[in-house]
């Protein structure tokens, strides 16, 4: 009840100076509660955080309500959805994703952060936790062991640079493969192994996707100059790629 009053505070005085502002509410420490209780407690205190909210007189007000526990990668997976909202690119790069899986054969891929291991986007395919898990374990081997051998001693160097990948196969046919996008993102995907024979294809996609991923964080506008015979100077704006992504195999 403490905590719910907290949030009614909290939420009142912010919606009085922005209404527009969108609240994220993380219920922590979960792990104590069956999975039909935990539903079942998410659904009571939204439900009394907006009636509470109601009998103030806020009615239209934006609150997302994420379940959190330590003691697995919740919270982790809940900020991903949090960042993902502040991404104006998010749409691109799902679609991006989805060219991507379908052109090589793979089945889950995530767009990673890698120093926070939170995702910054993945493809439409449902997400189960056990996947994310495995593919933050992956980010961690392999920041560790570019660390303690991917370095000459003594630099300042970064250790993940764009020659760094990995591929792990995992006993049950399985495979984990990670390239990195640029020096803050890396692609994690899964994919059952009788499709990675494929892999020149799958290393080809990828350096599409790199380049179309890359595109979208920067502003792609070409303003040619161009002059009449009157001497009037005028311009025209183009998109530097016709359908904007390049072609996939
Ligand atoms: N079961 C469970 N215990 C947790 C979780 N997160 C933190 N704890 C435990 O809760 C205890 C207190 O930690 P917190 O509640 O995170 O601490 P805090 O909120 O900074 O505490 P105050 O500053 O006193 O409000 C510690 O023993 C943690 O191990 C969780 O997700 N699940």
């Amino acid at each position: 009840m403490e905590a719910l009053n907290k949030l009614h505070m909290t939420v009142s005085r912010a919606y009085k100076v922005n209404t527009e502002i969108r609240f994220e509410v993380f219920i922590h420490k979960v792990d104590g509660l069956s999975d039909d209780h935990k539903i079942e407690t998410q659904r009571d205190i939204n439900q009394r955080a907006s009636d509470d909210l109601l009998d103030s007189g806020i009615d239209n007000v934006h609150l997302s309500f994420y379940l959190t526990s330590i003691y697995d990668h919740s919270i982790f997976e809940a900020l991903s959805k949090v960042v993902q909202k502040l991404i104006p690119q998010l749409p691109t790069l799902e679609n991006l994703l989805n060219i991507f899986i379908s052109n090589s054969g793979i089945e889950k891929a995530f767009l990673f952060d890698i120093v926070s291991k939170i995702y910054i986007a993945t493809d439409s395919s449902p997400i189960d936790m056990q996947s994310y898990e495995l593919c933050c374990d992956m980010i961690d081997v392999v920041i560790d062991i570019s660390c303690i051998y991917g370095l000459p001693e003594e630099t300042d160097e970064t250790t993940f640079d764009e020659l760094s990948c990995s591929t792990i196969k995992l006993n049950n046919s399985t495979v984990l493969y990670l390239r990195e996008i640029n020096k803050f993102l890396a692609l994690v995907c899964i994919l059952r192994e009788e499709n990675f024979y494929r892999q020149g294809l799958i290393d080809y996609n990828f350096h599409c996707l790199r380049q179309a991923t890359q595109d979208a964080f920067q502003v792609q506008l070409k303003l040619p100059v161009k002059m009449d015979g009157m001497g009037h100077i005028f311009t025209s704006i183009e998109s530097t790629e016709s359908n904007g992504y390049p072609d996939l195999l």
